[in-house]
C-alpha cells in the first residue's frame, strides 16, 4: 500500500526516485514530469485511482497509467485532490488525439518508507500494457434461436425449464414491468455516470456495495465498465448504497426503489415457474428465499462507455466490458438499453454467442446457488460483456439472493425423484458467498463445494 506520507507530499518525483526495467522509460517520465507539471502527489493520485486518463488546454501528452488494481487496497477517495488534479478532467478514450502509456508498478518498502516506481518499456505497445483484455477479433455468432419465454403463456414452466437445460438462460417477454419503469431508472442512472470522476467517486470505491469504475470485485479483475452495486434489502442495506440513494435526488432513489420492487416480482415469478416446471410441490421453493426480508439480492447497473480508438489501438479485438463468470446467486435478471455486448458459453464450453439486445425484456440467467440446489439439473450459464466501439451499454441486473444464513444444498425432493447422490456438500450462502468475493471472476468457484466422490 502507498505510503501515505510520500502520497501527499507535493513536490516534483526526484529522478533518483522511480527505476526503469530496461533503461528505456526514464526520459519518458523525466518528459511527464517536466511537461505535464506533475507532482509526486499527482502521480500517486493516478496510481492509486488506478486507471486515469485526462487531458487539458495545456496538456499536450495524454497518459493512462495502468496497474494491477488489486496492489492497492488504498481508497482512491480518502485521498483529497490538489488544484492541479481539479483542472484535468476526466475524458473519454476517443477524445484522445495522442496516448502515452505507462505501465507502474509501485514497489513499497516498509523498512526504509520508500516507493520505487518502476516503468515498463518506452516501446510497449497498448497489447502489452493494456490490462483489460480484448477478444480475438473473430466475426461474432449470433444466438439465432435465443429463448424466449411469454411469462404469461401456459407452458411456460416448461418453456423455462427447458431453455435452462440447454442454456442456463432465456429471454423473457410479456412480463408486465412498464417500459418506463426501466427507462426511468436507465435514465436517472445515466445521470449519475455523467458527473465528473470525481463526484462519482464520492459513492466508491466499492466495498462491494457503491460506485466502482474499470476494477470488479477485490481480486484483480478489470474491464471497460463502470458501476453502481447496490444491495436491495433495506433491512440489510449498507452505508454506501444509503449513502448513495441519500445524497443523490430523490428522483434517483425513487427510481431504484421503483424497479427493485417490479424486478423482484419478476424474479419470483419466474422462480415459481421454474419449481413448477421441474415438478416441485412446493412451488416457493426459491422463491421463498428472494422474497425473505432478509434475503441478500443486489442490483447492479452496468455502464460500457463505448471504446471508440482503444479498441482500434489494442489491435482490433473488442475490448472486455465484464469478463467471463456465472453469478453466484439463484438468477439473475437483466435488462439493457438496445445497444448489444452480452454473450453467452453454449453447453460445449468453448463456443460463445452474442444475445441480441432487446430494451423491453428480461433476459434471465441461472446463478450457482440455483444449481445446487436442483443438484446440477440447471447449470448456471457462463457470461460477458464486450463493448461496442460507437454505442454505450447500460444494463441493470438484479440478483436474486438468499439470505446469508440459508443452507444450500440440492432439494431432497430433486434426489429423490431422480435417484440422485448430491453432488455438493452443505454450505450457507454466506460461506459461499464469501469463498466466491475471494476468487476471481472467471473461477469455477462452485468446484469447491463439490463432493469430490460424487463429482468423479
Ligand atoms: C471478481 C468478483 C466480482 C464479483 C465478486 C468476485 O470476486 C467474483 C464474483 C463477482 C460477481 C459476479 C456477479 C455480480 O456482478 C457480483 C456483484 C456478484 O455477486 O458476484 C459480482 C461481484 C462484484 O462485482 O463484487
Ligand atoms: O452488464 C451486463 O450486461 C452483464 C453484467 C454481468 O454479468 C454482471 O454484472 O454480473
Ligand atoms: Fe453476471
Amino acid at each position: 500500500m502507498f505510503n501515505p506520507d510520500v502520497r501527499l507530499r507535493p513536490e516534483p518525483i526526484p529522478t533518483d526516485f522511480y527505476q526503469n526495467s530496461n533503461g528505456h522509460s526514464l526520459k519518458l517520465v523525466q518528459d511527464l514530469v517536466e511537461n505535464l507539471n506533475i507532482n509526486m502527489f499527482l502521480l500517486s493520485y493516478w496510481v492509486s485511482t488506478g486507471f486515469l486518463s485526462f487531458h487539458g488546454p495545456t496538456v499536450s501528452q495524454i497518459a493512462f497509467l495502468v496497474h494491477n488494481a488489486s496492489s492497492f487496497s488504498q481508497p482512491s477517495s480518502t485521498i483529497n485532490p490538489n488544484p492541479l488534479f481539479q483542472s484535468l478532467s476526466h475524458t473519454r478514450a476517443s477524445d484522445i488525439t495522442l496516448l502515452v502509456f505507462l505501465f507502474v508498478i509501485v514497489i513499497e518498502n516498509k523498512e526504509t518508507s520508500t516507493t520505487m516506481v518502476v516503468l515498463s518499456s518506452q516501446q510497449a505497445t497498448l497489447n502489452d500494457l493494456f490490462p483489460i483484455n480484448t477478444c480475438k477479433p473473430t466475426p461474432t455468432t449470433v444466438l439465432k434461436g435465443v429463448p424466449e419465454v411469454d411469462l404469461s403463456h401456459p407452458d411456460a414452466k416448461t418453456l423455462i425449464v427447458n431453455a435452462c437445460i440447454e442454456f442456463g438462460f432465456f429471454k423473457a417477454v410479456n412480463h408486465h414491468v412498464p417500459l418506463e419503469l426501466m427507462t426511468n431508472l436507465e435514465n436517472e442512472t445515466l445521470k449519475f455516470f455523467k458527473q465528473t470522476q470525481l463526484e462519482k467517486e464520492k459513492a466508491g470505491p466499492p466495498d462491494p456495495f457503491g460506485y466502482g469504475s474499470k476494477s470488479i470485485g477485490t481480486n484483480g479483475d478489470i474491464g471497460w465498465v463502470e458501476y453502481l452495486l447496490l444491495n436491495t434489502n433495506p433491512d440489510v442495506i449498507s452505508p454506501k448504497s444509503l449513502h448513495l440513494l441519500h445524497q443523490n435526488p430523490n428522483k434517483f432513489r425513487c427510481a431504484v426503489e421503483e424497479y427493485i420492487l417490479a424486478v423482484k416480482e419478476v424474479c419470483c415469478e419466474v422462480l415459481e415457474l421454474m419449481a413448477d416446471g421441474l415438478g416441485i410441490e412446493e412451488r416457493n421453493v426459491f422463491s421463498r428465499l428472494v422474497r425473505d426480508e432478509r434475503s441478500d439480492s443486489c442490483l447492479r447497473v452496468n455502464h460500457y462507455t463505448a471504446c471508440g480508438e482503444v479498441e482500434a489501438l489494442s489491435g482490433g479485438g473488442n475490448l472486455i466490458g465484464f469478463g467471463e463468470h456465472t453469478d453466484p446467486q439463484i438468477i439473475s435478471v437483466l435488462r439493457s438499453n438496445n445497444t448489444s455486448g452480452l454473450q453467452i458459453c453454449l453447453r460445449d464450453g468453448v463456443s460463445w454467442v452474442s444475445i441480441p439486445p432487446d430494451h423491453t425484456s428480461f433476459f434471465i440467467t441461472v446463478g450457482d446457488s440455483l444449481q445446487v440446489m436442483t443438484n446440477g439439473g440447471l447449470k448456471s450459464v457462463k457470461h460477458r460483456v464486450l463493448t461496442d466501439t460507437n454505442m454505450s451499454r447500460l444494463s441493470m441486473i438484479y440478483f436474486g439472493g438468499p439470505p446469508l444464513n440459508e443452507k444450500l444444498a440440492p432439494l431432497p425432493s430433486i434426489l429423490m425423484s431422480k435417484k440422485e447422490q448430491s453432488l455438493y456438500k452443505e454450505f450457507t450462502w454466506r460461506e459461499y458467498k464469501n469463498a466466491a468475493y475471494k476468487s476471481r471472476l472467471a473461477y469455477n468457484r462452485l468446484s469447491l463445494f463439490e463432493k469430490k466422490s460424487a463429482a468423479q
